[in-house]
């Protein structure tokens, strides 16, 4: 169970986190969503000890994170920033490989290749084994910094908007996995996911957070409303539970509601023709 307790975080004045508390249970994948510069990225960094927050506690399995134990506390994630550029002289089998703290020191064993290879025939991508990551498109490098990620074995993962540069079929790979892999080793992950559709299909526990809060938690079905999304995003949507009574959210056109929202007001004489402008 990882824990966060009365976290408060910010920059200046900029408030991210006000006295938040929330437990993630192992063996589930938690889902964090909320608009941009919303303080997202910056909470997995607070959790993994890049940014020490103003007042709060991060505890794992009865441990607390502080700065005299980092190095420890740190060997425990797997972590996968935003927008991770590879540009180093390496093959893909090496930065897979690189997942496995000290993997590339002289004894790098038989076994660990086996397994970076694995890693990368699982996702798909064991014929670019060979090839320098330098060369790689920005979909392959997610997917390959995904694999190097699992490779640490980690009993917590996490993963920044992982599927950002992702077509349909890698998004499915990379996501299916990750649940696959979470549920058999009993890690705790956690992910920062845009499409509200993935994070219905993908999370076993959702977090939302707006304003430095977090405004709901929960099984996606049970807290994904039109309500919490125009609340969150001000955006008008419709939310229908799909035949695996998953949550599927379709977005109303900014056009068409204003539209609507003037014919409406034209309706009952609020506003004239001429004065209404369609943003
Ligand atoms: N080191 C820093 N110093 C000052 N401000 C920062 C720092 N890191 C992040 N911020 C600010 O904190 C806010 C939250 O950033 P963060 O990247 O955590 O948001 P986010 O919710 O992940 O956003 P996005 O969805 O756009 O990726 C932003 O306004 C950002 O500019």
């Amino acid at each position: 169970m990882l824990q966060v307790q009365n976290l408060s975080l910010a920059f200046d004045d900029l408030v991210l986190a006000k006295d938040m508390s929330f437990e993630l249970e192992a063996g589930k994948v938690h889902v964090i969503i909320g608009p941009n510069g919303t303080g997202k990225s910056s909470l997995l960094k607070t959790l993994f000890g890049d940014i020490s927050p103003q007042q709060g506690a991060v505890q794992f399995e009865g441990k607390t994170l502080s700065k005299k134990h980092l190095t420890a506390w740190r060997q425990q994630f797997g972590y996968m920033p935003q927008d991770i550029k590879l540009d180093v002289g390496l093959s893909v089998l090496e930065v897979v490989l690189l997942g496995q703290l000290n993997a590339l020191s002289l004894n790098l064993g038989d076994r660990l290749i086996k397994e970076a290879l694995q890693a990368l025939d699982e996702i798909g991508l064991l014929h670019l084994a060979n090839q320098d990551v330098r060369t790689l498109s920005g979909g392959q490098c997610q997917m390959i910094l995904f694999a190097q990620a699992l490779m640490r074995k980690p009993k917590i993962l996490m993963l920044d908007e992982p599927v950002s540069a992702l077509d349909l079929h890698f998004q499915q790979v990379l996501l299916d996995h990750l649940d696959q892999q979470t549920k058999a080793n009993g890690w705790t992950s956690i992910m920062i996911l845009h499409d509200l559709n993935l994070a219905a299909q993908y999370a076993d526990n959702l977090l939302v957070l707006k304003g430095g809060e977090l405004v709901a938690q929960g099984a996606p079905k049970d807290i994904l409303t039109p309500e919490l999304v125009f609340d969150v995003y001000g955006v008008r949507a419709d939310v229908a539970l799909d035949s695996m009574g998953i949550p599927f959210v379709r977005t109303q056109r900014r056009g068409a509601s204003a539209f609507l929202n003037m014919k409406d007001s034209l309706s009952k004489g609020e506003i004239g023709k001429s004065s209404y402008v369609v943003k």
